[in-house]
Parts: C-alpha cells; structure tokens; sequence
C-alpha cells in the first residue's frame, strides 16, 4: 500500500514537476559554472592580450623618444624639426615628436618652433598622459609620452585610435577600459574622469613597463550574451532532458501503480464486492442458496468481472485477503437478517487452491457461520478441479478442522479436469457442481447429449449431491429433469446480483 499514495495523478504530476525542477536547476547551474569559469578565462586572456598590445604601442612611443634623444636641448631648426618629422612618418602609432625645455614645449614635429607652456604634473608616474585631443584635432583621443632628462626631454604623441581599436577589439565579453591616473579611455575611444563604471564582476592588470592599467568588469548581460554563444546546445538540451526526465518520472511513477498496486488499492477501498446467484432445488426450482461471486465495482471503469482480474490475484497470492473480505460482507449483510433466509440456505464461495493452505480460512468459516445462530446456514467452499489441492499435513488438518464446523466442499467445474475417486475421497467432497459446458451442449446433438450423460451417470454413481450450472433454457432444465438432480443454477433462473437486489428478487419476494 505504500506506494499508492505515489501513484496518485496530483502527486505524480507534482514529482515529476519536482523532477524538472531540479534537473533545470542542475542544468542551469551546470550551465553557468561552466559559462562563468570560461568567461573569467576569456576575459583574463583578453586583459593579458590588451597589455602586451598598449605596451608594444608604447615601446614605439618610447623607440621615438630614443631615436631623438640626442636633440633634447638643441636648437628647434630645420635640421631638428625635419629629424622629429622623420620619427612621425616612421615610427608606428607616432602622431607627434616635440621637445620640451623646463615647462615649455619649444620645438615640435607639427608646428615647428613652438612656445607652449606645460604641466608636467599631470603626467602619471611621470611618463604618460591621456588626452582627449590636441590643438590640431581637439575631439582625437591620444596618449603623450615623456621622455624626460633632468628637466628636458621628449614628448610623444600616440594616436588614440590604436588604443581604442584596442580596446574595441577585446571588449566583447566584457566592458575593458585603460586607465591611466585618474582618466580612463573606454573602446568608444571617450576620455573619462569620473569612476561611473557599470556594475558587476572587477578584474585589472598593471603594465610592468609603463604606469597604466588594463582595467574591465564583467556586466551580467555580459554572462548572459557568453551563455547564449557559448552554451547554446546546452540551453536547448537541458530543458529536453528535465523534459524527457519529467516524462519517466510520471511514467515509472505511474508503474508503480501497475495491476497490482491496482488490486491492492481496491482492496483497500473495499471495491471488490460480492454478486449472488440463486441455486434452486432440481425440483420445485425454490431457491435454496446463492454461490457468491465477486466483482470490482471500479470508480471509473465500472464493473468488472473476475476473468480480469481474478487470474492476478491468485497469482500474486491477493485473492487470499480479497476473498476473506468479500467472506466479511456477506456475513455482515446476510447475518443480521439470517431469519429471512429460507431453511438450510447455503452460501458457495470459490476458493483458491492456495487459500487452503491458509488457517485464517478456519477462522473466517467460522465467523462466517456463527453470524447465522439465528437461521444456521450451510457454507459451501468451492474448489476448482482445473487446480487441484495438493495433499499436505496443514490441509488434511484444515480440512479436518473445516469438516467439524460443518462446511460443506464442493468440486466445481466437474468433468473438466482431473480429478480421481481417490482425489475426491481423500478430501471428503461433498458436492459436485457440473461444468456449465456439459450443460451448454444439451440438445446441440447425439455426441454431446451422450457425454453430458456420462458425466452425470458418474456424478451419481460417486453418490454426491450434484448441482448442474449454466442451466440456461427449459431445453434443459427439461433434459434434465428425469435425473432428478439435488440443485440447479443458471441465467435460467437468474443471473448472479448485487446483494441488494438478490435479497429483493430472491429474500423478500
Ligand atoms: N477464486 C475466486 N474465483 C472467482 C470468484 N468469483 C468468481 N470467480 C471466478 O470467476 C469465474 C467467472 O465468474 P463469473 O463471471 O461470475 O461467472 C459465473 C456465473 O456468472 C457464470 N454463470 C452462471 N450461470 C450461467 C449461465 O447460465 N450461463 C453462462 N454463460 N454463465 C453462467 O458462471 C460463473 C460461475 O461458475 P462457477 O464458479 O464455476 O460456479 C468463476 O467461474 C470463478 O472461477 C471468487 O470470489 N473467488
């Protein structure tokens, strides 16, 4: 019983909801770790890779200032400004070369001579400056490098393009800015001052040559943009699979709920219920009993009958408790009313040949006939001869044991199986109910109607009561008649009935 409360649809919806759940969590997690340590791995490259590339700009920055080193001081003539125009138009990224004395730019590559105040305090660490232009090309950004000789020197204009094509080119994963003192240059090649910097992730990298720094963060659209260019086939697959794991999870769910939990949790519910069909006498045609059949009154499917599901319960070893409760039910309708009941009215139960094996069945039949004190009735069991009780000390005993209490045995289906003289002897059968397909066969013709009587002769000849099953037309009944046979049962007289209408129909006439 324990896993049907899993085999319910609400809480096998919710499990396999729970199901999908987690392994999109999984996923997503799975997803973003990944995603995250190869961004954190990209990025980190890209920094790496935008040193080494504003250091190689700087180093041509640097190769100019070398290469007129020896003009620090000398006079801003044409010799001068034509050697400064030479480093412009060789030196890669080089925009300008001028020389500076003191605080004052005096000869440029540009201009020529020159008397340009300047302030080398804004230069960080001394040596670089980042500008938003010059006087040339104001809105240009460029980076100045100094060059400086005790108080003199060079100062070198780098084109800003360079840079923010730097910039540009490794910021696709993240926002990458250089920073040099309190400016910073984002890869739209803009001169910022102020720290309004996006939120998120922070990583920076210090040139070991120059004094500036490759700073960049990490926004969360980002993440988002690296997942859905890195990650797609993992976004399309993980949702299948919580999908595809949903899926089993409400199929295996729904196992567990297979034929037998089904039968168990009928049992539970008290869905199994017992049908009535009246046996008459073979005489006056009078009810005498009723054999009790069973059916699963199904919330949803309605009745079935046994062939669906009687097989399985004897399988599994089920219709043992299954018949003890349906044993209860009748005894608890029947009982009250026993003085109702015509005299020496009998009960037929089928039993299973392993039910007999089984001391409850003691218990129950005496239960059962202790509930009708009032009117006794007779309890019939009845066993089929197609499944033949194996003969042990537990069932001699409980036979024995049954035999004291006055239960009665009766051999069902005779004529289809095997059983011997000795067979039936040994375990003191009293009845024998001739198989309803002997019974079918009345009048069909010659053949059949001389081994319906065969079947009969022996019957008589084993000196038990008989009961015919399967009467269904006066055909029969009237073939029959001449032998005089104790019972009679059959859609003839009356199909089997829920106990209600039974005790209507055949109780309270
Ligand atoms: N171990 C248990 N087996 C049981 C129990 N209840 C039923 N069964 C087994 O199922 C078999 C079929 O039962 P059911 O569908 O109820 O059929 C019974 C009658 O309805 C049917 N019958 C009776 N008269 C006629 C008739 O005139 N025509 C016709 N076509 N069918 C008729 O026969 C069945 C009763 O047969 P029997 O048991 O041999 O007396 C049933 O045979 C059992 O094997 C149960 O509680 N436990």
């Amino acid at each position: 019983m324990a896993s049907n409360w899993l085999t319910r649809p609400y809480v096998r919806i919710c499990i396999s909801l729970l199901a999908f759940l987690v392994v999109a969590a999984v996923g997503i997690l799975a997803i973003s770790w990944q995603t995250t340590q190869g961004l954190r791995r990209d990025v980190s490259a890209s920094l790496q890779q935008s040193v080494r590339l504003v250091d190689m700009t700087l180093d041509n920055a640097a190769i100019a200032s070398g290469a007129v080193e020896n003009l620090i001081g000398a006079p801003c003539d044409q010799a001068t400004i034509q050697a400064l125009r030479w480093q412009v138009a060789k030196v890669p990224n080089v925009r300008t070369v001028n020389l500076y004395r003191q605080h004052t730019v005096y000869c440029a590559s540009l201009f020529g001579e020159r008397d340009d105040t300047i302030s080398t305090s804004h230069y960080t660490g001394g040596k670089l400056m980042l500008m938003s232009g010059n006087v040339v090309t104001p809105d240009h950004p460029l980076i100045a490098y100094r060059h400086d000789v005790n108080g003199s020197g060079v100062l070198v204009g780098v084109d800003g393009y360079f840079l923010h094509n730097i910039l540009q080119l490794l910021s696709t994963h993240a926002f990458l800015i250089l920073q040099v003192g309190d400016r910073w240059m984002d890869s739209q090649g803009k001169i910022h001052t102020s720290e309004s910097w996006p939120d998120g992730e922070k990583m920076s990298l210090k040139s070991s040559f120059y004094p500036y720094e490759m700073r960049l963060v990490i926004r969360q659209s980002d993440h988002w943009r690296y997942i859905f260019d890195y990650a797609t086939v993992s976004l399309i697959l993980f949702p299948l699979i919580s999908i595809f794991i949903a899926f089993m999870t409400y199929a295996l769910l729904g196992r567990l709920g297979g034929p037998v939990s089904a039968l168990k949790n009928a049992m539970g519910k008290k869905q199994f219920i017992p049908y009535l069909q009246p046996v008459v006498d073979g005489t006056n045609h009078e009810i005498t009993g009723a054999e009790v059949l069973m059916r699963w009154q199904h919330p949803q499917l309605g009745l079935i009958p046994p062939y669906q599901f009687i097989p399985l319960a004897e399988e599994t070893g089920l219709i043992v408790p299954m018949t003890r409760q349906m044993m209860a039910q009748v005894r608890d309708q029947f009982g009250p009313m026993a003085a109702e009941l015509p005299a020496n009215f009998h009960f037929g139960f089928n039993i299973c040949a392993s039910h007999f094996k089984d001391l409850t069945l003691v218990e129950d039949c005496k239960a059962f006939i202790d509930a009708f004190r009032e009117n006794p009735i007779h309890l019939v069991l009845e066993l089929t001869e197609r499944e033949l009780i194996e003969p042990s000390e537990i069932t001699h005993s409980l036979f024995r044991a049954l035999r004291r209490m006055g239960v009665l045995i009766a051999m069902d289906d005779f004529g289809t199986g095997h059983s011997s003289l000795a067979y039936l002897q040994q375990f003191h059968i009293d009845i024998l109910k001739i198989d309803q397909s002997f019974i079918g066969r009345i009048g069909t013709d010659a053949l059949a109607g001389h081994i319906v009587d065969n079947v009969i002769d022996l019957a008589k000849r084993l000196q038990m009561v008989i009961v015919a099953e399967g009467i269904e037309t006066q055909k029969q009944v009237d073939y029959l008649a001449p032998y005089r046979l104790e019972y009679l049962q059959g859609y003839f007289f009356g199909k089997p009935a829920d106990p209600s209408e039974f005790i209507e129909k055949w109780i309270r006439l």
